[in-house]
């Protein structure tokens, strides 16, 4: 058992560099605006909804290693539960002031917390150092791979100053030692329904994204909370790269551009447009953010790929892309001031390469694949148990 008032726990390299990369692009392809201004979040259960379940399958371990740390640095093996498990991300203009995890009525079944942090400290963002109110350490500076431990009480208040620029992304956890709050259960009942009663249960079909609702993905700057101002994150994530969206549809439907999204689109680039189609903006996104995640390994990766064509863009078809650009973003500076990091988009820009773009269409799917089987054969054993743990296949 820890010794003092002030329990906490800092790790350094917790999480390895491949494990922070690949939940950082679940979180960019996956992520819906929320719960306070200027953050983006990831939740579980949201994954499932938006027929994305096998995302899960990354968080499992860490979950795992998680809950062994701070039981055992708190004393209480086998005592607790995951309450809840998100990545949040935070940008230009969020913060929180002092205040403990356990601090509403709703909030008193959280008794620890974990925080992991996902990328680095003036690296990846400016701002968004974490401050402990007393004791020590004060200060932590969040750095990749990372993670604090502490009671959620108010032994340990804390604050998060505000970012100044790029986007803080960390996957946070609370834990309860009330089963009632147990997230696994109410997970691998809704996982259940996903899986049993659909198309999903076939392993090796193709999982493809849908969406919430268009309002989870709308982002309004602060105080001004309407569709005439703000931008659609899907959209914003994928033209702050330098592409443009394009769909195939006539003028009369963009009048209602989120039905718009929820139907096929193209990528285009410059005056260059991809041909083949994706089933919807978010598979879209996905790829895109596979892309810069893989992209320094995706022409070696030996899978058979079919190389997609570029076509040169039309007049009409500019026009369309410009309207569609438009609608989704009714400021053309906010994306960028929200998820931009200047420089970090500055290189991108000039490297991209349609070769390796087709290459990463064959390896998201390779990828989303052995996801799926992973969580096929694990949730008969989730059920059993009751708990979501790494089962350990004999082939894998
Ligand atoms: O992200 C962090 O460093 C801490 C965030 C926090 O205090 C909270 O979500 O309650
Ligand atoms: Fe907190």
């Amino acid at each position: 058992m820890a010794e003092g008032k002030h329990l906490r726990l800092i790790l350094h390299d917790f999480l390895s560099v491949d494990e922070c990369k690949e939940l950082e692009f679940i979180h960019k392809s996956s992520s819906t605006v929320g719960y306070r201004p200027n953050v983006f979040s990831t939740t579980l259960s949201h994954l499932i909804a938006t027929n994305c379940p096998h995302f899960i399958i990354p968080f499992v371990p860490v979950r795992e290693r998680l809950k062994e740390k701070v039981e055992e640095f708190f004393g209480c093996e086998y005592e607790l539960v995951v309450e809840f498990t998100g990545l949040i991300s935070w940008s230009r203009g969020a913060s929180i002031g002092w205040h403990s995890d356990d601090n509403r009525s709703y909030l008193k079944q959280r008794d620890f917390t974990a925080v992991c942090y996902l990328n680095s400290y003036d690296e990846d963002f400016k701002g968004g150092l974490f401050h402990f109110q007393d004791g020590e350490p004060t200060t932590v500076v969040p750095m990749a791979g990372d993670v604090v431990i502490y009671t959620a009480d108010s032994c340990n208040v804390h604050s998060v100053d505000e970012i100044i620029e790029g986007e803080r992304l960390t996957l946070t956890l609370w834990f309860s030692r009330d089963s009632a709050h147990d997230e696994d259960a109410k997970l691998i009942s809704l996982l259940s329904e996903n899986i049993l009663y659909s198309s999903n249960s076939v392993p090796g079909s193709k999982l493809f994204p849908v969406l919430a609702s268009s309002n989870m993905y709308w982002f309004s700057p602060e105080s001004v909370s309407s569709q005439l101002s703000g931008f659609d994150i899907c959209c914003a994530r994928i033209l702050v790269l330098g592409f443009d969206i394009y769909s195939s549809k006539g003028k009369s439907s963009f009048s209602d551009f989120t039905e718009l999204l929820t139907e096929p689109v193209q990528l285009a680039r410059g005056n260059e447009l991809f041909e083949r189609e994706f089933v919807n903006i978010l598979h879209l996104l996905q790829v895109v953010q596979f892309y810069y995640w893989k992209a320094s390994e995706l022409l070696s990766s030996g899978l058979e790929v079919e190389p997609g064509e570029v076509i040169q863009v039309s007049q009409s078809q500019q026009e369309k892309i410009n309207i569609l650009k438009s609608l989704v973003q009714k400021d053309h500076q906010l994306p960028e001031m929200v998820f931009g990091c200047v420089s970090f988009f500055k290189n991108l820009k000039h490297s991209f390469d349609w070769e390796k773009f087709s290459a990463a269409i064959a390896s998201w799917e390779d990828y989303t694949c052995r996801l799926h089987k992973d969580l096929l054969m694990s949730l008969p054993y989730w059920r059993t148990q009751q708990i979501i743990y790494s089962v350990q296949f004999e082939d894998t």
